[in-house]
């Protein structure tokens, strides 16, 4: 057709982009070290226990496949509410939030881009950090608002740069759209200290900044439910004004279900009806009702106490499999006399390491040991095992001595 040839083709995405070339490679071994997904030890996709007793409890159940509603159901909304702000916020009450179940992280994201550039009056830009999760830019260019960057990362120490970020945020316009990783920062693993988060929110408020808290990690990067929240949680006792854009794909290992729960926090009920009814046409315009298993699974762990207790318990045993791989592939590189400091791969947390290696270097990797990684340099842990992590160390001595 005419105008189909005219098309341009687009860049690969760069992470599923990198899976496919990893699927194609037939060759042994090879080293899956691209996509952010849990894998056990042994090098498997991990289904937990607490999503298989709840399946179970829904199958029984037999429960209808009528739409659920646009919105998603109150007890799931609710839910969300009381595992991200808490029981006792101020904002989980009725009238002070408005919350809907969106496709995932990204579908959260995506909604509340599009309701941002409808109605936001400040600039229709974001600052993201720079580096950030590769799908933040694409996502809000393609859906009409700009991006610009504030520091993160300090090459040079490989560690948070909080003196940029704060002078960044602080060179804001006022009333700029900021967007936070709540925890597990992708793809640096570096996160602020309570106390700087605290100084952070300080300087949000200053710059009367709008904030987006990415939330895909919480409790699968410490382990700890609330210690992953307190990004947001101290940022909402000082009335920053938010939405929080929280993702079930890590935490309950539900990438495909596409389940998630996204937050606007409000200062009345007669604001919160207004949001909301814009928020239920902007959702029937994008995908009218959210899928219903994903989000009984999340009903069900979040209601039954056993399986709540059961959840909490494999949070911990995910979280301290990536913090056992990293001592691991910290230990052997230390063992290849590789004369680098890579003390860096300990301090990060959660589901990546950036690890500082070059474009070229890891082309190499790929090419000469199909080891598959991000050339931004960001390692995903879970794809070290017992089995494969003194390969990976040596191949990554190899083609950085
Ligand atoms: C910061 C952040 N936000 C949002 C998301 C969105 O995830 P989802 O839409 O699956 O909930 C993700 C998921 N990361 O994807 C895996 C990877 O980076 O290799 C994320 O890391």
């Amino acid at each position: 057709i005419g105008w189909f040839a005219r098309i341009p083709r687009a860049e690969r995405d760069a992470i599923f982009g990198l899976v496919e070339d990893f699927q194609k490679d037939t060759s042994k071994p090879k080293v899956n070290l691209g996509i952010g997904v849990f894998r056990t030890d042994e090098d498997k996709p991990y289904i937990l226990k607490c999503v298989q007793k709840a399946e179970e409890k829904i199958l029984k159940k037999r429960m209808d496949k009528e739409y659920s509603p646009v919105a998603g159901f109150e007890i799931f909304k609710k839910l969300s509410m009381d595992f991200t702000f808490g029981k006792s916020s101020v904002f989980n009450k009725p009238g002070r939030h408005v919350t809907f179940q969106g496709l995932s992280g990204c579908g959260g994201l995506s909604i509340a881009a599009q309701f941002l550039r409808m109605f936001y009056p400040g600039r229709k830009m974001v600052y993201i950090s720079d580096p950030t999760w590769p799908n933040h830019q694409n996502l809000f260019n393609k859906l009409g608002l700009k991006t610009d960057t504030y520091r993160y990362y300090d090459a040079e120490n490989i560690s948070l740069d909080f003196d940029g970020m704060m002078e960044d945020i602080h060179k804001m316009p006022y009333r700029s759209i900021i967007l936070f990783h709540a925890s597990a920062h992708n793809p640096t693993g570096f996160d602020p200290t309570e106390e700087q988060w605290k100084e952070i929110t300080e300087e949000v408020k200053k710059r009367k900044l709008y904030v987006i808290m990415d939330n895909a990690y919480q409790g699968f990067a410490s382990g700890d439910l609330n210690k992953d929240a307190q990004s947001f949680r101290i940022m909402a006792k000082r009335r920053v004004n938010m939405v929080l854009v929280t993702s079930y794909a890590k935490n309950f290992g539900l990438y495909g279900e596409r389940v998630g729960a996204t937050s606007f926090l409000v200062d009345s009920k007669h604001e919160a009806d207004k949001i909301l009814s814009q928020l239920i046409l902007l959702i029937r315009a994008n995908h009218s009702n959210p899928p219903l298993h994903g989000a009984r699974i999340v009903e069900e762990v979040f209601t039954d106490p056993c399986l709540t207790k059961l959840w909490i318990e494999e949070l911990k045993i995910m979280a301290n499999r990536l913090k056992s791989a990293r001592k691991q592939l910290l230990q052997k590189l230390k063992e290849t006399g590789s004369s680098r400091n890579w003390d860096f791969i300990t301090k990060q947390i959660g589901m990546f390491s950036y690890t500082g290696l070059t474009k070229e270097q890891i082309i190499r990797l790929q090419k000469e040991f199909h080891i598959y990684m991000l050339t931004s340099g960001r390692l995903a842990i879970p794809g070290i095992t017992s089995k494969n992590v003194e390969y990976v160390a040596k191949c990554i001595h190899k083609v950085t001595s």
